[in-house]
């Protein structure tokens, strides 16, 4: 049995607590308030963020000294937005350095950083190589009700992924290592944004084959991003690539996917944000993604198409059009080239 601090109390922070008390760890659940504190050890119950009775074993705290005390790893998993403001509260109490695992999917815009870069950042002293990235096709309200779930953990330090494929490892929750952190950050983002697409696709009513398309193009030009990133491509046909996909652009469970379907009905950014009450990444990684591929100097159209639609006020039929009406080209022209450099060398 382990100690393990969750850091986030929103649906993943309290899914991923449920995985940990299954397999018999010691799970300090922390929230930025208190007043969610006492009601999830009262009730056994976050019903904000989802219907389900917490195992009384798992305690809330509302006090991050007392809850991240004497443990041997770290979860966190608030939302990208506040990795920065969490790490810094953890770099004035740490006095140890306990394995770090994050479960966050985004991109900082303005710095273009990954989650675990941000991390790196603020923590002092701690080792970029130790910290561990969790992703994968995993919808909070199914892990929280044992459905069978796979997820990746991907760290520089092979130690470190093992020690985290251990923690959370059981018969519904299967755990694979990697050690391209870069891609298995990458493709967790980056699929938000084509989720949104996706809910955006089936909010003007378009069917199937759209859908099948996004997920496919989304992919290519999620692995011309991310190889130009330093990422394996073949990351990107995995557990936190195809399988995200999958999951977030087929499922109403899908946050990222809400939001675009109401962009889709007609709805404007800040009327969705507002309906929505939880977080919705897509929306600021596609804004780093869009500042990225000009960077980078990498074809990214359908981003580029839902950058337009959230910032822009570009209406998605237009979008749509434009999608469309792009210039004639061979289906894997660039991806085969980017596969023959990257195994010929
Ligand atoms: N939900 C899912 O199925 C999955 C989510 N993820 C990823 O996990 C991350 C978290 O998502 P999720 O749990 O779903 O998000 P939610 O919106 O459900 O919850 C976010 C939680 O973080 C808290 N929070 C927000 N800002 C801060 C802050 N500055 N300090 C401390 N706590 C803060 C929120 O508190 P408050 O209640 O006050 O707003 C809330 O408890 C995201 O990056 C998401 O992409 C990954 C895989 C699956
Ligand atoms: O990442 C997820 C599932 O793997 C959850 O996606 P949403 O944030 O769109 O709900």
């Amino acid at each position: 049995m382990k100690k393990v601090a969750v850091l986030g109390a929103g649906s993943w922070g309290t899914a991923l607590s449920i995985v940990l008390a299954d397999n018999g760890h010691d799970v300090r659940l922390w929230t930025h308030r208190e007043e969610q504190a006492n009601i999830i050890n009262e009730t056994h119950k976050n019903e904000n963020y989802l219907e389900i009775m917490i195992p009384k074993k798992i305690k809330a705290y509302s006090n991050l000294e007392e809850a991240i005390k004497d443990v041997s790893a770290i979860v966190l998993v608030v939302p990208t937005k506040a990795i920065r403001e969490v790490s810094g509260q953890l770099n004035n109490i740490l006095d140890s350095f306990p394995t770090i695992i994050h479960a966050s999917k985004g991109i900082e815009p303005g710095s273009l950083k990954r989650v675990s870069q941000m991390i790196d950042e603020e923590i002092e002293g701690y080792n970029y190589e130790d910290i561990v990235v969790l992703s994968g096709p995993s919808h909070a309200e199914e892990v929280a009700l044992r459905q069978p779930t796979t997820v990746t953990v991907a760290s520089i330090n092979e130690e470190k992924s093992k020690i985290a494929q251990e923690l959370f490892f059981n018969e519904s929750f299967r755990v694979y290592t990697s050690n391209d952190v870069i891609g298995i950050e990458l493709g967790g983002a980056l699929k938000n944004i084509i989720a949104l697409g996706a809910g955006i696709s089936d909010g003007l009513g378009y069917g199937d084959n759209a859908k099948a398309a996004l997920i496919t193009r989304g992919l290519a030009e999620i692995t011309r991003l991310g190889t130009s990133l330093g990422a394996n491509p073949l990351s990107f046909l995995g557990l936190p690539g195809v399988g995200d996909l999958i999951v977030t652009c087929t499922s109403v469970h899908s946050r990222n996917w809400r939001a675009g379907n109401l962009l889709g009905k007609g709805k404007n950014l800040d009327e969705v944000l507002e309906q929505m009450g939880m977080v919705v990444e897509g929306v600021r990684t596609a804004k780093a993604a869009y500042q990225f591929a000009k960077e980078q100097d990498v074809e990214m159209p359908i981003t580029s198409g839902i950058y337009q639609i959230l910032f822009n006020d570009v209406k998605p039929r237009e979008v749509v059009e434009q999608l469309m009406n792009r210039d004639k080209r061979e289906e894997m022209d660039d991806l085969s080239t980017l596969l023959r450099n990257r195994y010929a060398q």
